[in-house]
């Protein structure tokens, strides 16, 4: 079993690491060590066995090797369109970290891909397929995916995520609207690669948040067996938001506070924000990302409902 380490049991990835932590997503020790860890991992993360609901207050519920130590034992692969500022790209950011393959357009993916056009969402099920062919995700831009040939990067696998919030600084606070590192290490938590999420995000000085923000949504998401089951959790995630949402406004209303403050939500509407895919690293993470979650409805940003 990995070691725990303290500064990693919190569930949050170490800042700065991505630059030495290095490495190619194909890169391997020797093959008993790859298996060994995909063998802890896969006992950490069955659903489960995974989740203590108490220590995962505190924790992601795995034992953390160092990210320095991690090597994403799977393919992972991105179709690149060339969309955005190459210096300001997700995807291109971790082709650079030497943690994506990029894949020519037409080349078939045999594993899971995240993608705007998935219909099914992913979950646990997928752990096999993402153990077989690894993981891939469509570089391109949010206002231009029409312009994807998504019919020559069909794959079997194709996959939607689940409601999550991003908190990349382009999109940041918009559910589903999930940047290139972000989907990957979104579908890695749920499918049960936890370590290998926190090895890409950990590249990215806002890569912190990410967890931080979703860790409720991940953690009732990867207890799930199947798509089925992903698709209900998501449904009563919203639903409990919207509640909250309403409650909250009510309580406002029966105070006879002004009412005609600005929603967070519609502030963050799709098209209100600008719709660049620029990213830009940011340091620090402010307040606001930490009750994001807590007061975050629902916007219309869904892939499948553009
Ligand atoms: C549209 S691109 C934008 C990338 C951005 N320019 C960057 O720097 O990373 C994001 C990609 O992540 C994946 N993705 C993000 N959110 C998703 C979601 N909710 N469902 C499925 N795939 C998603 C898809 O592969 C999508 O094409």
């Amino acid at each position: 079993m990995g070691k725990k380490n303290a500064e990693t049991s919190s569930g949050r990835p170490k800042r700065g690491r991505g630059a030495r932590g290095r490495g190619s997503s194909s890169r391997t020790n020797s093959k008993a060590t790859s298996d060994k860890r995909l063998e802890r991992t896969s006992q950490d993360w069955r659903p489960d066995s995974a989740i203590d609901d108490v220590g995962a207050e505190q924790d992601n519920g795995l034992e953390h090797e160092d990210d320095d130590q991690v090597h994403i034992d799977v393919p992972v692969a991105m179709w690149d369109f060339d969309h955005c500022d190459p210096r300001r790209c997700s995807g291109k950011k971790l082709a650079r970290l030497g943690l994506i393959k990029e894949l020519r357009v037409g080349t078939r993916f045999r594993g899971v891909v995240v993608s705007p056009k998935g219909i099914q969402v992913v979950s646990p099920a997928d752990r096999e397929i993402v153990l077989q062919g690894g993981l891939a995700v469509v570089e391109c831009s949010w206002a231009r995916l029409d312009d994807v040939p998504f019919n020559k990067i069909a794959s079997p696998h194709e996959r939607l995520l689940p409601y999550l919030i991003a908190t990349n600084p382009v999109n940041y606070g918009k559910p589903w609207r999930l940047n290139c590192v972000e989907a990957l290490a979104a579908a890695f938590y749920i499918i049960g690669f936890g370590d290998y999420a926190e090895k890409l995000l950990s590249g990215f000085g806002w890569g912190e948040a990410f967890f931080k923000v979703n860790k409720p949504f991940i953690d009732k998401y990867r207890k799930c067996h199947s798509a089925a089951e992903v698709s209900a959790a998501q449904e009563k995630i919203i639903e409990d938001l919207e509640s909250s949402w309403q409650q909250s406004r009510k309580e406002k209303e029966d105070a006879g506070d002004d009412l005609l403050f600005e929603n967070p939500n519609h502030q963050r509407r799709l098209g209100e924000q600008g719709e660049s895919d620029s990213e830009s690293e940011v340091d620090e993470v402010g307040d606001e990302i930490e009750s994001l979650s807590g007061v975050l409805s629902i916007t219309n940003l869904h892939p499948q409902h553009q």
